[in-house]
């Protein structure tokens, strides 16, 4: 089947090279001329497991192409998905100029039928919005075409977004149309492998607020965990003993329990604020989720606030080691990454840090510039150097098994600041490092 995809970031991208590795022909563009061009070249402009293969592999079989010419793509394929950027304002206002931009070209370049899918995360209604705007550009010039508008949200999580996208627990379609359905179902076939588990119809309304419920209910997972680790801190209890009770309840389910730094990234905050904006303004008020926001505002200055108690208060002059920047491990992306919060508390508390992270460097970089209180490391072992303790931030796989040793003798006053419970609090101690998890009964903090 022929495909375009507006938007190659980590989603657009993803999802062309899958279709393209799944035998449709597909053409993915991009607004951003220079990520374009990278693009046709191989170059990747974000990092993705499995992904650079995928692309390369589309490119050299002729199944991916690239374009930055709006038009093309919109004459290219028989069914367009928009998945372009929708970020939400502090409040969690959603803009949607970039979904409409789309929606208006397709309805300015289209000559023949089109099923458009918005697969960008929107609120309920923007499938009729983007019905509305491609009627309007049509007959504008007086084009009759049969245009079905249908909602198909993504529930990818970046570092695993090809396995994601090959093996998706659900494909949601959110359309009544008969003709979109079909096509839609003929299109995800080769990622499914069973068909009444796997693939969800309903209306559009019901898709997109599908979509924000699931990511509200995983960030509620996660605050609800964070509180209870702050209990378990003070009841002299390790969460991670209550996680795995709890988990192994087939109603709970062992996923999206762990304890931590908080969440981060660009989808769970920014959609939990936009579902909770648009049910306060349409009168009903999601309680829930400004307890789950307000936790996971506190959460990310845990470890923070777990220094202070080490050092007493006196965390001026002290240099912390940081392992891991990324908002989780295998992504580059630094979008509303816990990190940053330790390392602005930090840096206003006067302390000094060495950061590491696999693959965020260039991103944090950018994000954060030079200055003197920040030293960028290449190598987790460089972080170490002369620091006072260790903070571990992002659970890189490189940092899960650590020559404990190694690092008691590199500070110089040996303590890990486990912000995600990926170290055994015994086997640290052994080595003579003082440990601090999130929820860990044995470093309790008594207040
Ligand atoms: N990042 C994730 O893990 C997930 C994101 N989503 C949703 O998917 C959508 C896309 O997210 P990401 O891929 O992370 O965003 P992104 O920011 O990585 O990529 C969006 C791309 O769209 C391009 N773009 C903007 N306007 C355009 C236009 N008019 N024509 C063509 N391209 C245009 C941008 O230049 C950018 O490259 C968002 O709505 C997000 O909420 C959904 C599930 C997972
Ligand atoms: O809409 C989106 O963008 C996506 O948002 C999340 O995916 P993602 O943000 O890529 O990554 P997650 O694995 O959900 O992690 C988000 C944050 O939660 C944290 N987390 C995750 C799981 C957990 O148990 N505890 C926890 O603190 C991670 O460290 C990370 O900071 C959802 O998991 C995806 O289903 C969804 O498609």
């Amino acid at each position: 089947m022929k495909v375009s995809i507006f938007g190659a970031g980590y989603v657009g991208l993803s999802f062309a090279a899958c279709l393209a590795e799944a035998g449709h022909e597909v053409l993915c563009a991009d607004a951003d001329l220079a990520r374009i061009e990278g693009l046709q070249r191989g170059l990747m402009p974000l990092h993705e497991p499995d992904l650079e293969a995928l692309v390369a592999a589309g490119l050299a079989a002729g199944t991916l192409q690239f374009t930055a010419d709006e038009r093309t793509a919109c004459l290219h394929g028989d069914v367009l998905f928009i998945v372009v950027n929708t970020p939400a304002d502090a409040e969690g206002r959603v803009d949607l100029r970039h979904v409409m931009a789309v929606a208006a070209g397709i309805g300015r370049h289209r000559d023949r039928e089109a099923v458009v899918v918005c697969k960008s995360t929107a609120p309920v209604g923007t499938a009729d919005q983007v019905e509305a705007v491609l009627s309007g550009e049509l007959s504008q010039r007086g084009a009759q075409l049969r245009i079905a508008v249908a909602a198909n949200p993504e529930f990818l999580r970046e570092g695993s977004a090809v396995r994601d996208c090959r093996r998706p627990d659900r494909v949601v379609i959110g359309s009544e149309n008969p003709w979109a359905v079909d096509l839609l179902t003929r299109l995800y076939e080769p990622f499914i492998e069973d068909p009444t588990r796997q693939l969800l119809v309903m209306d559009r309304r019901s898709a997109e607020l599908t979509k924000y419920a699931a990511n509200a209910m995983l960030a509620t997972r996660i605050s609800f965990m964070n509180e209870m680790a702050r209990l378990a801190e003070h009841a002299g209890a390790d969460i991670e003993m209550v996680r795995r009770g709890i988990g192994a309840d087939r109603r709970i389910g062992p996923d999206f329990l762990q304890a931590g730094a908080g969440y981060g990234g660009s989808c769970l905050a920014k959609d939990v604020r936009a579902l909770r904006y648009a049910a306060d303004r349409d009168g009903h008020a999601l309680r829930i989720l400004s307890a789950v926001e307000a936790t996971n505002h506190e959460q990310k200055s845990r470890l923070f606030d777990l220094m202070t108690h080490h050092f007493e208060g006196r965390i001026a002059g002290k240099t912390i080691a940081v392992w891991g920047l990324a908002f989780k491990p295998d992504t580059d992306d630094m979008r509303d990454a816990p990190s940053l919060v330790l390392l602005e508390r930090l840096w206003a508390a006067g302390a000094r840090v060495q950061v590491y992270d696999p693959a965020a460097m260039p991103n944090a970089r950018g994000l954060i510039g030079e200055r003197d209180d920040v030293r960028w490391c290449d190598t987790a072992q460089e972080a170490l150097q002369g620091a006072d303790v260790l903070a571990l931030v992002t659970e890189w796989a490189e940092f899960r098994r650590p020559d404990f040793a190694g690092i008691a003798k590199a500070l110089r006053t040996p303590a890990i600041f486990d912000g995600r419970n990926v170290y055994d609090a015994a086997e640290v101690e052994s080595a003579g490092i003082a440990y601090y998890g999130i929820g860990r009964g044995r470093s309790s903090l008594l207040h």
